[in-house]
C-alpha cells in the first residue's frame, strides 16, 4: 500500500466523554449544552449523519492536496476554529494553548470577544508558533458604538486578518443546562479579557458582553470603520444572504451557533444548500455546526461551503490534553478529510459536489435534483 495512512481511529465521541471527566459539571454543561430543548444542537451532528457520499470512481490522477483558498489566503485545509468562550474554563492554558495548536497545524483559528485571554496575546502565541497564522477576531456589535469601535481597534492592532460579526443573537439564548445548574459567572481568576477598560464597561466579567438586536445600519457603521474583511456569523435565510452580499460582506458562516441560540433552527448543514445558492459563488460561504470528521467536513464542501469550523471538539481536546490535545485533534481532522476526499475520487477539495450528496435510507433520494437512480 502507498500513500499516508491515517492514524489510530479518531472517536469524537470518546472524546467529549473523556472531556466531561476532567471538567467540572457545571463547565461541562456550559460547552456542551444549547438552547431549549437542544434540538437545533442535537440536529447538528444528525443532519450530518443522515447524508451519505457517493463516491466518484477511476478518476486517476494525484491528488493536489486538501489546500483552498479564502479570502486571499490559502489555508492547508478546509478546516477552522470557530469561536468559542472562555477557553480558561477547559485547561489553565486556554485560548494561548488552542492559538499555539491551530497555528502550529496552520489552521485558522477565529477568536472570540468572549476569550479568557486578550486578543493581542492570542494573536502573539499563534506567531511565535507560525509567523504565517491567519487569526480571525469575531464580535458581537455592541450597543455603544465606542465599544465596538475600541475592540476593532484591538483586533487590527492585534494583526487579525478579518473580523467574523455573529448577528444570530440580538438577545441571549435560553440555555437550559446554565440555568439548571445557576451558571452565570467565570470563576475567580478568569475574565472576558478583550472586554477590559472599554469605554463605559466594568472590567472583565461576562456580562459586559451585551448581545443586542443591530440592524444593516450598524453593521455599515462598522463596514466605514475598518478595511478588514467582515464574515456574518449566524445567517440561516437565503434572503439575508442575498442582503449581506449587496452590503458588501466579504464572506458568510452558516452557523445556528452550536444550537445555543433558536432551538427551532435547522442543522446548518441543511441551511447551507439554499445560503450558497443565493450566495451564487459571489462570496465564499463556510460553515460550523456538528463537524466531527472528515465526512462531514466533505459533506458540507460538497453542499456548497468553502471550509467547515470545529467549535465544541476543540474545547474537549484542551481540557484532556492541553495544547497537546488541539493540535492530535486538528491534524487528524486534516488526515481524515484528506482520506475521505480521495475516497470520493476526488483530487482537490473543489472536485466534491451536491450531486455526490444523498439522503440516506432505501429507496434514497437526492436532496434536490434528479432521483439518482
Ligand atoms: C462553549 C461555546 C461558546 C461559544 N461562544 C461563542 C461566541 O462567543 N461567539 C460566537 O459567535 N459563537 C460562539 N459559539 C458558537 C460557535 O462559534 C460555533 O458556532 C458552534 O460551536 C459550532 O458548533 P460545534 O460546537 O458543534 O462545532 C460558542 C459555542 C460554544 C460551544
Ligand atoms: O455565544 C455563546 O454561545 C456563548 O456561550 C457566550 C457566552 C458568554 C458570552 C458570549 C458568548
Amino acid at each position: 500500500m502507498t500513500g499516508p495512512r491515517t492514524g489510530p481511529a479518531y472517536d469524537p465521541a470518546a472524546l467529549a466523554r473523556r472531556a466531561r471527566a476532567q471538567l467540572l459539571p457545571e463547565h461541562y454543561d456550559f460547552i456542551a449544552g444549547g438552547a431549549g430543548e437542544e434540538r437545533a444542537l442535537r440536529e447538528n451532528e444528525d443532519a450530518f449523519a443522515r447524508l451519505a457520499l457517493l463516491p466518484r470512481v477511476l478518476r486517476g490522477g494525484p491528488g493536489s492536496g486538501t489546500r483552498v483558498t479564502v479570502l486571499g489566503r490559502e489555508w492547508p485545509a478546509p478546516l477552522f476554529v470557530s469561536p468559542t468562550a472562555f477557553h480558561r474554563l477547559a485547561h489553565p492554558d486556554g485560548e494561548l494553548a488552542t492559538a499555539r495548536a491551530a497555528a502550529a497545524t496552520g489552521t485558522p483559528l477565529v477568536t472570540g470577544m468572549a476569550a479568557t485571554t486578550a486578543v493581542a496575546d492570542v494573536v502573539a502565541a499563534a506567531r511565535a508558533r507560525n509567523p504565517e497564522a491567519v487569526v480571525w477576531f469575531q464580535l458581537y456589535l455592541q450597543p455603544e458604538h465606542e465599544v465596538t469601535a475600541e475592540l476593532v481597534r484591538r483586533a487590527e492592532r492585534a494583526g487579525c486578518s478579518a473580523l467574523v460579526v455573529t448577528v444570530d443573537s440580538p438577545v441571549f439564548g435560553s440555555r437550559t443546562r446554565d440555568l439548571r445548574n445557576g451558571f452565570h459567572d467565570l470563576p475567580p481568576g478568569l475574565a472576558a479579557e478583550n472586554m477590559r477598560d472599554l469605554p463605559g464597561a466594568a472590567p472583565g466579567g461576562t456580562r459586559d458582553i451585551a448581545m443586542w438586536p443591530a440592524g444593516w445600519d450598524d453593521l455599515r457603521r462598522l463596514r466605514d470603520l475598518t478595511d478588514l474583511p467582515l464574515v456574518l456569523k449566524g445567517v440561516l435565510h437565503p434572503a439575508d444572504a442575498r442582503t449581506a452580499v449587496e452590503q458588501g460582506v466579504d464572506a458568510l458562516l452558516v452557523s445556528n451557533h452550536g444550537g445555543r441560540q433558536l432551538d427551532a433552527a435547522p442543522a446548518a448543514v441543511e441551511a447551507l444548500p439554499a445560503v450558497a445558492g443565493a450566495v451564487a459563488g459571489r462570496i465564499p460561504v463556510l460553515v460550523d455546526g456538528g463537524v466531527r470528521r472528515g465526512t462531514d467536513i466533505a459533506l458540507a464542501l460538497a453542499l456548497g461551503a468553502v471550509a467547515a469550523g470545529v467549535g465544541r471538539p476543540v474545547l474537549w481536546a484542551l481540557a484532556t490534553g492541553g495544547e497537546d490535545g488541539v493540535t492530535e485533534l486538528l491534524s487528524t481532522l486534516r488526515a481524515d478529510f484528506a482520506q475521505v476526499l480521495a475516497l470520493c475520487g476526488g483530487h482537490r477539495p473543489g472536485d466534491l459536489t451536491a450531486d455526490q450528496v444523498v439522503a440516506r435510507g432505501f429507496p434514497y433520494h437526492r436532496p434536490k435534483g434528479e432521483p439518482a437512480w
